[in-house]
């Protein structure tokens, strides 16, 4: 492992590590935000960021404005990759498949399945790795935006027990139903869609067996609203089962980290509470 990046920022340090992954058959770049607490050696509780499609670390760590509020409240901040990367793993042209497009699953079809396997990195790779070489104190929440809020809602939904909190901006709430998870999953998990509602937020929500509050900000004017994010499923997904959701909209934000940026510092708060809960 090696870091190629390191700013001091609110008193901590925004670092990026590059490290092999196992998992995923690559080297991976990490963003990791160290709040002034780590540095005095606090062992500081760790929130995951699962971006976008197109994105690398350096979107949500340039962009966001996360730090002063990390640092604030003695979080540690980690955001990988959105993929598998590198000359020898598949990939495809266009920008909602392949590198940069991982939708944070295992994929089981080919020519995927050897190195896109997102949801084990994510949950139980980097997850040691980052609790073996920084000062964790082993509580952990999700959050992400997008295709990264449609993997922090599923993979919170898919491991319980093991997220503090799950918040998301702009998630992808039914990907079986709408064209970005559709294509994606008939790519990596097939064209037989009994396989693609373990990884669907709003079908995990019916049968889940920890009532994990989900906190859902949703810009009004972003541009995939309609097509592509459709949160009123979630709404009436988790009306069904009593599942408790704070969804709230947001007249004239879009899609873009200028509506992450107003609302991050929201968001830490929450899962800071929820992380102090934990302690
Ligand atoms: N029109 C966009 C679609 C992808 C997109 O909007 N990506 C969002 C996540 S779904 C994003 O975070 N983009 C990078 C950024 O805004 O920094 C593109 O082709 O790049």
């Amino acid at each position: 492992m090696e870091r190629v990046e390191q700013h001091a920022s609110f008193g901590g340090r925004q670092e990026v590590w590059r490290h092999e992954s196992r998992t995923l058959g690559c080297t991976m770049k990490v963003g990791i935000y160290l709040p002034p607490a780590a540095l005095r050696g606090e062992r500081c509780p760790v929130v995951y960021w699962l971006s976008g499609l197109t994105c690398t670390e350096q979107n949500f760590i340039t962009k966001a404005g996360a730090q002063q509020h990390a640092a604030q409240h003695g979080l540690i901040v980690v955001v990988p990759d959105t993929s598998p990367r590198g000359d020898g793993v598949a990939d495809d042209p266009s920008y909602d498949l392949g590198q940069g497009a991982g939708f944070y699953l295992n994929a089981t079809q080919a020519p995927w399945a050897a190195h896109f396997r997102m949801e084990d990195y994510v949950v139980h790779e980097l997850s040691a790795w980052v609790e073996q070489h920084f000062p964790t104190n082993a509580r952990r929440s999700i959050f992400g935006h997008s295709m990264g809020g449609h993997g922090a809602l599923t993979l919170a939904l898919r491991h319980p027990g093991r997220y503090a909190s799950v918040s998301a901006f702009s998630p992808i709430v039914a990907p079986s139903q709408v064209p970005w998870g559709r294509k994606a999953f008939a790519a990596y998990l097939g064209e037989d869609q009994g396989a693609w509602a373990a990884h669907d937020a709003v079908s995990l929500i019916a049968t889940a067996s920890e009532r994990l509050p989900l906190l859902v900000d949703q810009g009004e004017a972003d541009e995939f609203l309609a097509t592509q994010l459709k949160p009123e499923l979630l709404q009436a997904a988790c009306d069904a089962v009593g599942h408790p959701l704070t969804l709230r909209m947001h007249p004239g934000h879009d899609h873009s980290y200028y509506f992450i940026a107003s609302f991050i510092g929201e968001h830490l708060a929450f899962h800071a509470d929820a992380l102090k809960a934990r302690a």
